[in-house]
């Protein structure tokens, strides 16, 4: 049984492929936070921008089976034949629930198969673009890939401990704090983040481009 929180067709709004029209589908549940606020400050991943409870979001389900979900995510790319359909799996962690099964679906559709995630866990074969985002000390298991993004700044984790792995590219995101109760400025997580850039040029910038644009 796969659990959904939602699913929606928007632009990918960070990293390599910002810009990319792409399928999202958001599993429930995470490894590093329970989602719940009381829970956050003793939470592995403190600073989470999302919420991924429960399946009660746009498009969201239980769906019982690969077949079933990879069915009903396809009817969520354009009826088109331009550009190859993109699907972007995130959370909550999805490698709590992706699985050899679903991507072979979704491949047998035409997809490509992109996905988010803290890098904790295994992933399963046959992923095309597999971002990893570390999360404070929270070792990964996944050492290489398409796309090192590093929100940025962590206390307990530096873009230093990550740049010699082996992903093609090198991110760094500005930590949103905007809805903490102990914010920081964005501005200054951006100004931050800018300067490592410039100091250190195997790393790019990523703005998130749907909350400045404001879509999904
Ligand atoms: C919500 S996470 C879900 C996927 C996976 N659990 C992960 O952490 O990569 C999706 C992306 O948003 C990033 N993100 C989460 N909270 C953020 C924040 N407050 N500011 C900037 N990026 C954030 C994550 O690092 C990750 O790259
Ligand atoms: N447009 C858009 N791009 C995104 N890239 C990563 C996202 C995520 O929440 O994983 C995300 C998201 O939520 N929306
Ligand atoms: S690991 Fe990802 S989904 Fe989980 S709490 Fe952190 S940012 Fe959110
Ligand atoms: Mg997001």
């Amino acid at each position: 049984m796969y659990h959904v929180k939602e699913a929606f067709y928007t632009l990918q709004g960070e990293g390599a492929q910002a810009g990319r029209a792409s399928v999202f589908c958001r599993f429930s549940g995470c490894n590093l936070w329970s989602g719940r606020e009381k829970d956050r400050s003793s939470a592995q991943c403190q600073f989470c921008d999302t919420d991924f409870i429960g399946t009660d979001g746009l498009n969201g389900g239980r769906f019982h089976d690969a077949i079933t979900l990879a069915i009903y995510l396809q009817a969520l790319w354009p009826n088109t034949t331009q550009g190859t359909p993109y699907i972007v799996f995130t959370g909550g962690e999805p490698l709590l629930q992706l699985d050899k099964a679903l991507i072979d679906a979704l491949h047998e559709k035409g997809f490509d198969i992109a996905v988010e995630t803290n890098g904790t866990l295994p992933a399963p074969e046959g992923i095309d673009w597999l971002c990893v985002s570390p999360k404070g000390r929270n070792p990964l298991v996944i050492t290489q890939g398409q796309e090192l993004k590093l929100v940025y700044p962590q206390d307990t984790a530096a873009p230093e401990e990550f740049a010699d792995l082996a992903f093609t590219h090198f991110f760094l995101q500005p930590m949103d704090s905007s809805f903490l109760a102990d914010s920081a400025t964005v501005e200054k997580a951006v100004s931050q983040t800018t300067e490592y850039c410039l100091s250190h040029p195997q790393w790019r910038l990523s703005m998130q481009i749907h909350k400045i644009a404001g879509f999904a």
